[in-house]
């Protein structure tokens, strides 16, 4: 058995890509659309890893989706934390939990899905501003 996707359902398209591909850095890796069933599917990846996808369901007509609180997060490995939340930060993102640690953040997506970055292999140093910064929010 092989582990191919996660599916969550987004309400913009556009905010969505926005999110996952300008800021978070995923690549587009196909796309499908059902005019029977009046839906796109959008796949993505984090390059280098294209065979693990998030699966982005766009339905056309609007539903309300709520939260589910089973559902927990989305968690990506990241080659510098500091850097990465930083760039996040600087293109708008809201860091809910910060970096103090030099191994774990958590940011939301533009639909409220939960996604945790976990720095590749050893803890960073603790470092300023990170060290000190608070929660921002529930994640
Ligand atoms: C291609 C494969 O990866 C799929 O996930 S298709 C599964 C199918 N998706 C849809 O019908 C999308 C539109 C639907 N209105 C929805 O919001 O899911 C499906 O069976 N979805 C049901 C589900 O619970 O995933
Ligand atoms: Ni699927």
């Amino acid at each position: 058995m092989k582990y191919l996707h996660t599916m969550v359902r987004v309400a913009d398209v556009d905010k969505s890509l926005d999110f996952y591909c300008n800021k978070l850095g995923l690549k587009e890796t196909r796309r499908m659309e059902s005019e029977q069933g009046r839906f796109t599917l959008i796949y993505l990846a984090a390059p280098g890893d294209e065979e693990t996808e998030l699966e982005l369901t766009y339905n056309w007509d609007p539903e309300a989706y709520g939260e589910g609180r089973n559902f927990g997060h989305l968690a990506y490995e990241v080659d510098n934390i500091y850097e990465t939340c930083d760039r996040l930060m600087k293109a708008g993102v809201t860091i809910n939990r910060p970096p103090r640690d030099g191994w774990m953040a958590f940011i939301r997506s533009p639909d409220n899905i939960s996604i945790e970055l976990l720095q590749k292999g050893k803890r960073l140093p603790e470092q300023e501003p990170w060290a000190s910064m608070p929660n921002t929010g529930k994640w």
